[in-house]
């Protein structure tokens, strides 16, 4: 099964995922002077409630906090997108030290971590139909820096001891992601793919400028979490994250100048 060790990761990928090596893969290195300012971009419309939050789970490659995605209470519209698109779940990736961890860089920085808040188009019936399509999915990334202690981030933290391992799932309620953006949601916005397998070209990506805080010892939590599971040998969760694809042509827009 693909992962990211030197046998099942990245640069393996391609033979069990051709698309890997497609016309629209993610993440992509921003160079901000590349990337053209678009008037006809609206502000992103970010609402979320609490109460569509369901549990928390280590899947082996992250960890994700799951949203019910039922009806239209927590979704994502305006900016580079038309339509309503539901909150599946957030995520992140994140490095073995703080030098490394993000999949988006800019100009080649590479960020502690990154925060993928993953959501579907509801011109279609579900998340597996819409992440098919070129227009299904919608991921907002947003940075995380070194800096203060994250308290909205903590509570998230604080649940980890009980999924260490992978498989591992608890409940997890009332939390807002939108505690988790930073306070100006400008962006860069271009069309990619899924960074992890299936790798699928259905992403607009939407990737926030300004960055969140993370404390060191916050980033010492997310790397106590395990890829394996109980009873297997203990690898640490940590370097989860794809570098930077070829951009083969596709512009990348910015919502400010
Ligand atoms: O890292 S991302 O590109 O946000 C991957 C998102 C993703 C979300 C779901 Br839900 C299922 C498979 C996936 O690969
Ligand atoms: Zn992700």
């Amino acid at each position: 099964a693909w992962g990211y060790a030197a046998n099942n990761g990245p640069d393996k990928w391609v033979s069990n995922f051709p698309i890997a090596d497609g016309p629209r893969q993610s993440p992509i290195d921003i160079l901000p002077g590349g990337a053209s300012y678009d008037s006809g971009l609206k502000p992103l419309r970010l609402k979320y409630d609490p109460s569509n939050c369901l549990e928390i789970l280590n899947n082996g490659h992250s960890f994700q906090v799951t949203f019910a995605d039922d009806s239209d209470s927590s979704t994502l519209k305006e900016g580079p997108i038309s339509g309503v698109y539901r909150l599946k779940q957030f995520h992140f990736h994140w490095g073995a030290s703080n030098d490394k961890g993000s999949e988006h860089t800019v100009a080649g920085t590479k960020y502690p971590a990154e925060l993928h808040l993953v959501h579907w188009n509801t011109k279609y019936p579900s998340f597996g139909e819409a992440a098919s399509k070129p227009d299904g999915l919608a991921v907002v990334g947003v940075f995380l820096k070194i800096g203060d202690a994250n308290a909205s981030l903590q509570k998230v933290l604080d649940a980890f001891n009980d999924i260490r391992a992978k498989g591992k799932q608890t409940s997890f309620a009332d939390f807002d992601p939108s505690t988790l953006l930073p306070g100006c949601l400008d962006y860069w916005t271009y069309d990619g793919s899924l960074t992890t397998p299936p790798l699928l070209e259905s992403v607009t990506w939407i990737v926030c400028k300004e960055p969140i805080s993370v404390s060191c010892e916050q980033m010492a939590k997310f790397r106590s979490l395990l890829f394996s599971a109980e009873g297997e040998p203990e690898c640490c969760m940590v370097d989860n994250y794809r570098p930077p694809q070829p951009l083969k042509g596709r512009s990348v827009r910015a919502s400010f100048q």
